[in-house]
C-alpha cells in the first residue's frame, strides 16, 4: 500500500507536486494519469526517497522507502528505463542487483524469461531498443517479487504483444494481492488495466476514482438516432432546446436527453425512428474533459483551424500534433 499525506514538492518557483493525499490499494491496478508535467514523476520519485517532500509524507508498505530493511522486496520501480549501465549485459546488470541484495542467481533467471529477454540477455543493454530497455527496467522491478510495484509509462517504446503484456502481468499481480501503481499517458491501455485512476493535474489530485465512475461523471449524454426524417426530427428536437448534430445520412446525435423522451416525441410525430442507442464516452474523452483546463503544454497545427469539438478543439497537449507545431507555456 503506497499512502501519501498532503505530499509537496517546491523546485524553486516551480511546485510540481501541490500537497497532494491519496492511498494506493492492495489487490488493485491503480492508474496515475495527468498532462505533462502535471506531477506524476516527481510524484513516484517521491515514494522512492529519490527526491524529498518539501512538506508532507508518503509511506509504502507501512514505511518510509528508506526505513525498509529489504527494499527491493517491498517496492519495486521502474522510474527510468535509461538508468542501466550501457556496457554491462541485462544478465549481469540483474546478477549485480541480486547479489546486492541477497537474491539468488535463480530469479534473475526467472524475470530474464518473464520479461522476454531471453534471446538478448547478454547482450550489452547500451544496444537495446527502447521497448528492450522498458522491459529490462521491468525485469529489475520485479528482480525481489515485491509486494508494492511502482511503473512510471512501463509501456513506452513496447510493441503491442509487450503492452498486453504488461497488462496480463499488472493485473495478474493484483490479483496476488499486490499494489500496482502505473502511470501511463494511453488512455485506452489504463482503461483496460486500471481498476482505480487517480488523475493529477498542476500538482494536484483532480480525481481519485474508479474508471466506470470517472467516464461516468465527465459524460455528456448523448444519443445515436436512425431516421429518414433527420429535419423533421431535428426541428421537433430543436423545440424543446435540444442540442442535435448530423454527421452522416438518417443519423443524428441527439444532446442531454433520454432515449425515452426522444421515443415518445418521434411517436408523438409518426416520425419513424430505426435505431436509439445511448452513447458512452471513452476513457479518453473522459479524461480530456476533466484536465482541459490543467494542460500546460499545448501544441497547436499551425495554419489550420480546428475541427469543432475535435481534438484539437482546446483539448489535450500532444494531440495530433506535428513537426508544423508551436510549443507555448513550456518551463525550464
Ligand atoms: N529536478 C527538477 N527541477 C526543477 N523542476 C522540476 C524537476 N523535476 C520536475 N520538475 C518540474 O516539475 C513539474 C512536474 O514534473 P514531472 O516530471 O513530475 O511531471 P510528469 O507528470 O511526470 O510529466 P510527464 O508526463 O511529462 O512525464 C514540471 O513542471 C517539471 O518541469
Amino acid at each position: 500500500m503506497i499512502e501519501a499525506t498532503g505530499l509537496r514538492k517546491v523546485y524553486g518557483a516551480k511546485t510540481a507536486v501541490d500537497g497532494i493525499s491519496f492511498t494506493v490499494q492492495p489487490g488493485k491496478v491503480t492508474g496515475f494519469l495527468g498532462p505533462n508535467g502535471a506531477g506524476k514523476s516527481t510524484t513516484m520519485r517521491m515514494i522512492m526517497g529519490l527526491d524529498r517532500p518539501t512538506s508532507g509524507d508518503v509511506i509504502v508498505n507501512g514505511k518510509h522507502y528508506s526505513q525498509h530493511k529489504d527494499p527491493l522486496h517491498q517496492v519495486g520501480a521502474l522510474l527510468d528505463a535509461k538508468a542501466v549501465h550501457t556496457s554491462r549485459s541485462a544478465y549481469n546488470h540483474l546478477r549485480a542487483m541480486a547479489a546486492t541484495h541477497g537474491i539468488p542467481n535463480s530469479r534473475v533467471e526467472e524475470v530474464i524469461e518473464m520479461t522476454g529477454l531471453t534471446a538478448v540477455a547478454k547482450k550489452k543493454a547500451g544496444g537495446f531498443s527502447l521497448g528492450m530497455g522498458q522491459r529490462l527496467g521491468i525485469a529489475n522491478a520485479l528482480l525481489g517479487d515485491p509486494q508494492t510495484l511502482i511503473l512510471d509509462e512501463p509501456v513506452n517504446g513496447l510493441d503491442p504483444e509487450g503492452v498486453q503484456w504488461v497488462r496480463n502481468l499488472a493485473r495478474y499481480l493484483a490479483s496476488q494481492g499486490k499494489t500496482i501503481f502505473i502511470s501511463s499517458h494511453l488512455m485506452s491501455e489504463m482503461a483496460q488495466t486500471a481498476d482505480h485512476l487517480i488523475v493529477i493535474g498542476r500538482g494536484k489530485i483532480i480525481a481519485d476514482t474508479t474508471v466506470d465512475a470517472l467516464i461516468e461523471s465527465q459524460s455528456r449524454k448523448r444519443t445515436l438516432v436512425r431516421t429518414a426524417e433527420t429535419t423533421r426530427l431535428t426541428e421537433l428536437l430543436a423545440r424543446d432546446g435540444v442540442r442535435v448534430e448530423q454527421n452522416e445520412r438518417e443519423t443524428l446525435e441527439v444532446y442531454g436527453v433520454e432515449p425515452l423522451r426522444i421515443a415518445e416525441l418521434a411517436l408523438d410525430n409518426r416520425v419513424l425512428v430505426y435505431e436509439l442507442t445511448p452513447l458512452t464516452s471513452s476513457l479518453e474523452e473522459a479524461y480530456f474533459q476533466l484536465t482541459k483546463d490543467e494542460v500546460e503544454y499545448h501544441s497547436h497545427i499551425t495554419g489550420g483551424p480546428a475541427a469543432p469539438g475535435g481534438p484539437l478543439d482546446g483539448s489535450p497537449a500532444g494531440v495530433g500534433a506535428t513537426s508544423a507545431a508551436t510549443m507555448e507555456g513550456i518551463q525550464s
